[in-house]
């Protein structure tokens, strides 16, 4: 099979390949840095985020597709970042803007791309390759502006690794852990100066790949937070004599992270503990349920969940390529949560420890803010724990 628009190739930028491992091809123009690089291939229906989508480190190891034709328009800036770099092994897009226009925008996107070294595509059929997507399910793939040899990078992308069984955290949990002291940002404004309070609550998070607007929101409720690489241990944690762990968001199939679901399990009963997507699922693993690969995944800021507890819809900001088995979750785990649209678990809580996760976004970044409830609520059990234990 064969896409390609020629039009789009009549102008001056030079070509680029994306070839699946199923021998399906599409052809366009090269808009990001010359290179070429292996993923699997997915895609994102939010319409606006680019810049927060390409720096979210839970995409390490995957290309990815926006679904929305025009990305670009607004440009990019310093501030709406989730990480220090982007993190997307590629990216693709039905159609770039050539002119960027924000009174916040610092550099148009084909610029930062090349700055950041990711390689990147325009002029794709984005329709057909979702829906090439959706029949067959997820797809290794790879993305080049040096081989234009169809069977050759075919076979390439055959070859590569993909996901499953791959430990990808390890590839960006940050070296050393540190405090964060950034809240969320105000639109037009200067971030607030604020002098730290010793008696605040002191929240550890695990990162695993962790977006920074999840630190955001929580330093915003008054917190302190200390941020640890994900491969600490439990004593590590315990040590720094929390008030509440936070488990974040990460890249790749949990299976493989025992390290992460040893500690995990440790911790948890001993502290109020809150999860995020890779952080939920590590929860329940902990907790002895397992986990499975979804057919091709849930990426964009408009998935519903029903919330169980309360039974209201949430629109949700999604990235996330496995799941929790339902058949799979033990006794102690209740579900809070589903996703409408194919009615996979999105939440638990455990019915004797104060933890509890999701598997969206409540931080949003981009997206809805719908499920922000959910800081409000991981304050509460904080809150409640210290005062019991006193
Ligand atoms: N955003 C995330 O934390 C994703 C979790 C996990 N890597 C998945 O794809 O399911």
């Amino acid at each position: 099979m064969f896409f390609g628009e020629e039009s789009e190739l009549t102008r001056s930028d030079a070509a680029a390949l994306l070839a699946f491992e199923d021998g399906t091809v599409f052809r366009g123009r090269s808009i990001g840095a010359d290179g070429e690089k292996a993923g699997e291939v997915v895609f994102n229906t939010s319409m606006t985020g680019y810049q927060e989508i390409l720096t979210d480190p839970s995409y390490c190891g995957q290309i990815v597709s926006m679904t929305y034709t025009e990305i670009g328009n607004y440009g990019t800036n310093n501030d709406d970042v989730e990480s220090d770099q982007p993190r997307v092994a590629g990216f693709v897009v039905r159609s770039e803007s050539r002119v960027h226009s924000n009174y916040r925008s610092q550099e148009g996107l084909t610029d930062y791309l090349k700055r950041h070294n990711i390689v990147a595509i325009a002029g794709v059929d984005t329709r057909a390759l979702v829906r090439h997507i959706r029949s067959h399910g997820a797809l290794k793939g790879i993305l080049s502006t040096s081989d234009l040899d169809e069977a050759s990078l075919v076979r390439k992308a055959k070859e590569s690794q993909g996901l499953v069984g791959r430990d990808l955290v390890r590839e960006v949990i940050p070296a050393r852990a540190r405090a964060w002291n950034q809240a969320l940002h105000q639109l037009g404004q200067q971030d607030p100066a604020r002098t730290e309070d010793p008696s605040a609550p002191h929240i550890v998070c695990l990162d695993y790949g962790m977006k920074w607007n999840i630190a955001r929101h929580l330093y915003d409720r008054g917190n302190r937070v200390t941020i640890l690489p994900g491969s600490a241990t439990a004593s590590e944690v315990m040590a720094l004599n929390p008030d509440g762990i936070f488990l974040s968001n990460g890249p790749g199939d949990p299976e493989p992270l025992e390290y992460a679901i040893n500690t995990i399990r440790e911790l948890t009963g001993q502290r109020p503990i809150f999860g995020i997507c890779l952080g939920h699922q590590l929860l329940s693993m902990a907790a002895g349920a397992k986990t499975f690969k979804l057919k091709f995944g849930h990426r964009g800021s408009n998935q519903p969940v029903l919330n169980l507890l309360n039974e209201r819809v949430e629109i949700t900001s999604q990235n996330h390529g496995f799941a929790v088995e339902e058949s799979s979750l033990p006794d102690c785990l209740e579900i809070t949560h589903r996703n409408l649209n194919d009615n996979t678990i999105a939440g638990v809580r455990h019915k004797s420890a104060p933890a509890f996760s999701v598997q969206y976004h409540p931080e949003a970044s981009a997206g809805p803010h719908d499920s922000e409830y959910l800081f409000g609520e991981f304050q509460q059990l904080v809150a409640q724990n210290s005062t019991a234990s006193k």
